[in-house]
């Protein structure tokens, strides 16, 4: 439902039914202890989902922060009738894409994949509950083949979502500072 009102409002509305059929959903549940560092607290270090999007259900113990373009840290607070849904990289392509296209519609970036992280403030276990869609083992990720033409160059190479994980994981792409940007993007433009 969030996905298909993304894609709504991007006014792409027709390609829905392609991207719902290569997205898999998993559901994930994370545990976290009192950090080892007490001075920066981290639980998770900061990242930005691969993935398309992952729905967030925090327990009542707070800790998901999210970064601002000013590079401001921001707490999520917990809520027992609300969830965060963050947006990961893999839409972030079809966005970016999108966009691209629209350029002369749209002057700015609609949806970005945020930087977050974790931090456990206080002595007591924390919980969350995760939700996340992204694509299908091996299937490509790619934008629609009518958005990209010589006026309107794409933003990223249509790429294997497996594949990018691998990298993603691998000792090159840990080393890497932007592994996405590294692995993907065509031309030189920032894309954080
Ligand atoms: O536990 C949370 O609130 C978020 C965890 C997270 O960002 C992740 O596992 O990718
Ligand atoms: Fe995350």
């Amino acid at each position: 439902m969030v996905q298909m009102m993304i894609v709504e409002s991007l006014g792409v509305k027709k390609h829905y039914d392609s991207l719902a059929s290569s997205i898999t959903y998993a559901v994930r549940l994370s545990e976290y202890g009192v950090p080892l560092n007490q001075d920066t607290k981290i639980g998770l270090d900061p990242h930005k989902d691969p993935n398309l999007v992952t729905v967030v259900c925090q327990s009542k113990i707070e800790g998901l922060e999210v970064q601002t373009f000013d590079g401001d840290w921001v707490s999520v607070k917990p809520s027992p009738n609300s969830v965060t849904v963050i947006v990961g990289q893999a839409f972030q392509v079809l966005k970016l894409s999108f966009v691209n296209n629209f350029l002369q519609a749209w002057s700015n970036m609609r949806v970005r994949a945020p930087n977050h992280r974790v931090r456990v403030l206080g002595k007591e276990k924390r919980f969350s509950a995760l939700f996340a869609s992204r694509p299908s083992p091996n299937s490509m990720v790619k934008s629609p083949e009518e958005l990209g033409d010589e006026d309107h160059h794409l933003l990223f190479k249509p790429f294997n979502y497996t594949e990018f994980v691998k990298f993603l994981y691998s000792e090159e792409g840990r080393k890497t500072k932007d592994p996405f940007n590294a692995y993907f993007r065509i031309g030189n433009e920032e894309a954080a």
